[in-house]
């Protein structure tokens, strides 16, 4: 767990606060996303987690420890750090850049060696083609999967991420998006993400907190945010769409109808939101489409109107929530 006890962040003596009395708890083993416009203090906050920057008053605490207690070095090496121009070492190979915290740490070379090739595999990167390779020979995204593979290398509890898929172009970053999520189901970090897209922190989010000014404005679940903004900017920062996105939330496996034999038409898989389902649906002009496993067979289908009816639900409870704050 990662507790932050009343953090103020002053860049100089007269400077306005960046970071402004923030208390905020985030439990072990979830994602919290940080958001906010430009300059409400998202990185700031997220860098004194680990002193890159040390707040002007305040505490932090990582599993139950204060963070200034601990020498800021051996600090870093429990909590990974992914940002957005991961800055992979040019010189060095692939799985070089992805040991070097193992390195640091001292490990005998077989173990660092299997790490590299188990991380590799596990963000998606075939070992036997990548491990020698150098970073100019990857793609942006292929890079990106080895920051995250490098700051996994040596399992630490807590992982920083600042606009970690920022520089990857829409498509490829939902992809990473979804493998990332899978990958922190399987691994089970805390996890604090930096990002202004409000998509990114309602996906990757267990919470949100949303900051204005370097003051927490709302925390809470991303369903809850959009159902129930706090106040007036929450709601304007989440925009007039509030039902469109809590679509995204919901997701193919949740509506579809059992697959009958022979099922015909456009496929996608049950992880598939709602919301790009129905742009699938509006693309291919098809009244249906074929659910199927991550593994592409066949697992269920799913209607417009099976899509519609979950919109409708969803519009519902936004309208229900506006009616029971307004009463
Ligand atoms: N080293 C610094 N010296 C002085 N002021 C700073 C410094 N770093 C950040 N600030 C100020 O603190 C405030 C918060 O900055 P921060 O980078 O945390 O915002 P952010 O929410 O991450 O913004 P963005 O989304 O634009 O990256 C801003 O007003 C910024 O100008």
């Amino acid at each position: 767990m990662i507790r932050l006890e009343h953090i103020t962040k002053r860049f100089g003596p007269v400077a306005p606060p960046s970071v402004d009395d923030l208390c905020l708890d985030m439990p072990e083993g979830t994602t919290t996303a940080l958001i906010g416009p430009s300059g409400c203090g998202k990185t700031t906050t997220m860098r004194m987690i680990n002193r890159m920057i040390e707040p002007t008053s305040g505490r932090i605490v990582v599993a139950g420890e204060d963070v200034t207690r601990i020498d800021p070095v051996e600090l870093r090496r429990r909590i990974g750090y992914v940002i957005q121009q991961i800055g992979l070492f040019p010189h060095m190979t692939i799985a070089a850049n992805i040991a070097t915290v193992p390195r640091l740490l001292g490990w005998a070379e077989a173990r660092i060696a299997d790490r590299a090739d188990e991380l590799l595999q596990l963000v998606g990167l075939e070992p036997a083609k990548f491990r020698a390779r150098y970073p100019r020979e990857l793609s942006g995204g292929q890079r990106q999967r080895v920051g995250v593979a490098r700051a996994l290398a040596a399992d630490p509890p807590v992982m920083l991420m600042d606009e970690p898929f920022g520089a990857i172009d829409p498509i490829a970053r939902g992809r990473l998006q979804d493998e990332f999520k899978e990958i922190l189901k399987r691994v089970r970090k805390t996890v604090v993400i930096v990002t202004h897209d409000l998509d990114e922190a309602i996906k990757m989010g267990d919470f949100i907190a949303l900051l204005r000014d370097g003051r927490l404005v709302q925390h809470d679940t991303p369903d809850a945010i959009l159902a129930r903004p706090a106040n007036e900017f929450v709601e304007a920062f989440i925009g007039p769409d509030r039902a469109l996105r809590r679509l995204g939330l919901l997701t193919l496996g949740d509506v579809m109808a059992p697959a009958t034999a022979g099922e015909e038409g456009p496929r996608a898989p049950s992880t598939t939101s709602l919301r790009d389902a129905l742009s699938l649906l509006l693309a291919e002009g098809t009244a249906s489409l074929v659910v199927t496993s991550t593994e592409g067979r066949p697992v269920g289908r799913a209607s417009r109107d099976d899509i519609l009816n979950a919109h409708a639900g969803a519009l519902d409870a936004v309208r229900r929530a506006g009616a029971e704050q307004t009463a």
